[in-house]
């Protein structure tokens, strides 16, 4: 599934002039995504993306196209939001939220090796050193309090095995919350997956999808990234690709000790988010034509986070 409102080549073209972009030249909806409509634009003036805002936090479009104001002036691949020559960033069509955005090169991997990772880090704690004097404050709507809200509910619906993992995982969660409160913070990505981040041959050209930004423990952002990008197929830890990601971030910031200590732990948090949100979404998009994640993928990866032999790096 991909777009939920299709669009009229006229409506499109009255949209698009106050931009003073040219002539449009072709426009087709993409194929990929789950939440919002996007469109592939090109115009005489270049190549651009098209949202259309369909669900998920609208009261908080501000925070995001002011947050990719600041990656972008930080010189980050990030797709800002371009204005019209009123100053408008947010602006509607079809009577949703609409935002331009330049198309960002490049094509998204989906077997990572040791460079992508590397390459990710990187990217990363730039993102959070680029933020973490001036943190946009906006809390995670699938964050700790949500996770110990979320999973007893869905608890009601596991076996026996399933469920005794999600209930060490919460209880966890409870226990570490005061220490992970005290972390470093910055602006997060909080959804840095595979699918959101786009290589030009062995360069990272494009991080996209910010519609899960936050602000938080950027520890939490690295565990995001790292069970993602740095599975084997048993969703395991890739010993390479996981040193090649941490040595990648760490190289331009420094993991604090709390950080290491916590480390093993949060891979786990991160684990339960994303087993609980596939958990919802499953119930709730079931029989419609919709992308629907796997949430044992999340399980499994949760099951083998249970021993972690994989250190954060600390400067000596
Ligand atoms: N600025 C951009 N530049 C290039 N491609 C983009 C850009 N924004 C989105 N895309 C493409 O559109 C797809 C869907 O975008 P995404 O933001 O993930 O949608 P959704 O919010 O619906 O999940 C991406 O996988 C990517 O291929
Ligand atoms: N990358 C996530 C999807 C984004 O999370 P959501 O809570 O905004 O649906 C995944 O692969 O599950």
């Amino acid at each position: 599934m991909s777009v939920f409102t299709p669009l009229e080549r006229s409506e499109l073209e009255d949209f698009l002039a106050p931009y003073r972009l040219g002539r449009l030249r072709d426009f087709q909806g993409i194929a990929g995504g789950s939440e919002n409509s996007n469109f592939f634009v090109s115009l005489e003036g270049g190549e651009f993306v098209l949202t259309l805002v369909e669900r998920g936090p609208i009261a908080d479009l501000p925070f995001f196209v002011e947050l990719l104001d600041v990656l972008h002036q930080a010189g980050l691949p990030v797709p800002y939001a371009l204005r019209s020559e009123d100053g408008a960033a947010l602006r509607a069509l079809a009577e949703k939220p609409a935002l331009l955005q330049p198309r960002l090169p490049g094509a998204h991997v989906s077997q990572p090796n040791a460079h992508h990772c590397s390459e990710v880090g990187g990217l990363l704690a730039r993102l959070h050193q680029a933020t973490r004097t001036h943190i946009l404050e906006r809390p995670s709507d699938r964050g700790l309090d949500w996770m110990l809200r979320e999973g007893p509910l869905q608890a009601v619906s596991l076996a026996d095995e399933p469920l005794a993992l999600l209930r060490s995982a919460l209880e966890e969660a409870v226990r570490v919350r005061p220490r992970v409160a005290e972390l470093p913070r910055a602006n997060l990505h909080a959804d840095l997956f595979r699918d959101n981040v786009l290589f030009d041959g062995p360069h990272l050209s494009g991080v996209i999808d910010f519609y899960n930004a936050c602000s938080g423990p950027m520890l939490y952002d690295l565990a995001i990234a790292v069970n993602d990008w740095c599975c084997a197929a048993d969703g395991s830890l890739d010993l390479p690709r996981t040193q090649a990601l941490l040595a990648g971030y760490s190289a331009q910031r420094r993991f604090t000790t709390q950080e290491s200590e916590l480390w093993p732990a949060m891979l786990r948090i991160a684990c339960l988010r994303f087993w609980l949100s596939r958990l919802i979404a499953r119930a709730e998009h079931a029989g419609r034509e919709v992308l629907i994640k796997d949430p044992d993928e999340f399980r499994r990866k949760l099951e083998v986070r249970q021993q972690i032999s994989i250190a954060l790096p600390l400067a000596l």
